[in-house]
């Protein structure tokens, strides 16, 4: 082991990762001071009550300190693990004006103003990492950033919210409802007692702008991401991909074409087939497709402490290494400036399940409202709304009823939704029973 001073780190939170980190920066402080070529010592945590007992961390209690503000002034290397906007960033800002590298798991912070502290670690010269704000303990963002920065990244795919995904799951799986599998995930303590920031798609649509900012050199941030919670996810509508053998997945997508990127949360249907339908629980996945790697795809645990720590522990190496060996990681590279665009111009698959008048000329008006916005079918499939399934088989007009189950080509996403309008509307259509995108055919 080298003789060099330790280095000095100050951790904020003790919270679920906090915790952990804690943990293993003391049980394994041999390893990482091999590993680093320096011991990391913790001069303090930064906990918001100092009385509780907290001896199943392991570490002197003396550390404890309600005052996080003085801590990050006396600190080479600082980890926040607070989560939220505020004191969190403060407390960035001030320990990099410090000279303090830094190392972050707040997403929901890096996606509402990640230029801000980039641009505070350039100039303060230090290191700024944040690897488990993203897919927790999976390897995304320093592959986007250092293994891919010689490649063009075409899209980036994925499932970046473990609650959500549990969610589904259990709705695809037991059949159960979207309430049902929220108190499972909650029971289970995958989602927290407001799970407003997963269901909502927020938590996953600060990771996409994330991901999207790396992927394309360009600043995307939260409020340029297109979202849709699962929410509105209906037992009607995980049967209806059952039906095409489709799963129903919450998806973070990250596109570049000819115009810019497109950057957009939403629910979609997946082909059974796709490796992303396998993704199973609170499990995470990302594909990323670039130029000249081809597909690469990024698989494992996207939530918890112990998986959340090892990201956080593998920036901290990484950043105590360069305090040794000197230099800096790769900083913000926004150079490309790409023009983001709007969801109405993301190029995107409907799947729409109809319940329609079942008499001549029905499928005509139908197909009408497609080519009206110049949307075009891929396939149709009808089957006659039988009288025992629970919905009347005569229609108001006397007329049989029928379903109808529609997926198109891709088109805009403006041009699809004007089309699930115009459907609406027609007299022949007695009921819209779900509409939702399709990726991955
Ligand atoms: N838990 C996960 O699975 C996970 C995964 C990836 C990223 N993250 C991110 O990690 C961060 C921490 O998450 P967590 O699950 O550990 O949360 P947590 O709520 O368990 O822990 C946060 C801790 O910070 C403490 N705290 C709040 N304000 C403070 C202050 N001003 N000073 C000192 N302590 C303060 C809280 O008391 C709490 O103990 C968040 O940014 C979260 O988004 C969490
Ligand atoms: N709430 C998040 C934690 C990881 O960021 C999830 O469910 O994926
Ligand atoms: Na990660």
């Amino acid at each position: 082991m080298s003789a060099r001073e330790p280095l000095r780190v100050a951790l904020l939170g003790a919270g679920v990762v906090g915790g952990a980190v804690a943990r293993h920066l003391t049980q394994r402080s041999g390893d990482m001071a091999a590993r680093v070529g320096a011991p990391l010592e913790i001069v303090g945590i930064a906990v918001r009550r100092a009385g509780r007992d907290r001896s199943e961390l392991g570490v002197d209690a003396s550390l404890f300190t309600t005052d996080a503000e003085e801590l990050v002034t006396r600190a080479d290397l600082v980890v926040e693990v607070i989560g939220g906007i505020e004191p969190a960033r403060s407390l960035i800002l001030r320990a990099m004006a410090h000279g303090a590298s830094v190392v972050t798991a707040n997403k929901a912070l890096l996606a509402e103003d990640g230029p801000r502290l980039y641009a505070a670690a350039a100039q303060h010269g230090v290191d700024l990492y944040y690897e488990a704000a993203v897919a927790g303990a999976i390897p995304l963002l320093r592959p986007l950033r250092e293994s891919l920065a010689g490649d063009e990244v075409r899209k980036v795919l994925g499932i970046v919210n473990g609650t959500t995904n549990y969610v589904l799951d259990k709705m695809d799986t037991t059949g159960a409802g979207f309430q049902d599998a929220v108190e499972q995930a909650q029971a289970l303590g995958y989602a927290e007692a407001d799970p407003t920031a997963d269901v909502e798609g927020f938590d996953a649509a600060a990771k996409a702008a994330i991901l999207a900012s790396l992927a394309f050199h360009t600043r995307v941030s939260g409020s340029d991401v297109y979202r849709e919670g699962i929410t509105e996810v209906s037992a009607a509508d995980v049967a209806a991909a059952r039906e095409m053998d489709c799963v129903v997945k919450l998806l973070a997508i990250c596109e570049r074409n000819d115009g810019g990127v497109s950057v957009r949360v939403h629910p979609a249907m997946i082909p059974r087939s796709h490796p992303l339908a396998g993704v199973r629980e609170a499990f995470n996945a990302v594909f990323v497709e670039a130029d000249a790697a081809g597909q690469l795809m990024f698989y494992g645990r996207g939530a918890g402490g112990e998986p959340t720590a090892s990201a956080v522990l593998g920036d901290l190496v990484a950043v105590a290494r360069h305090r040794v060996g000197g230099g800096l990681g790769p900083g913000e590279s926004s150079y490309a400036d790409l023009p983001i665009l709007s969801m109405g111009d993301a190029q995107t698959r409907y799947h729409v399940s109809l319940d329609v008048a079942d008499r001549p000329g029905v499928l005509s008006k139908v197909a009408a409202a497609f080519a009206a916005h110049d949307v075009s079918i891929e396939t149709v499939r009808q089957q006659l709304v039988a009288a025992d399934d629970g919905v009347t088989a005569a229609g108001g007009d006397g007329s049989a009823r029928a379903n109808l189950i529609i997926v198109t080509h891709t088109a805009s996403d403006a041009a699809l939704s004007a089309t699930v309008e115009s459907l609406r509307s027609l007299d022949v259509v007695r009921g819209v029973n779900s509409v939702m995108r399709v990726e991955g055919f």
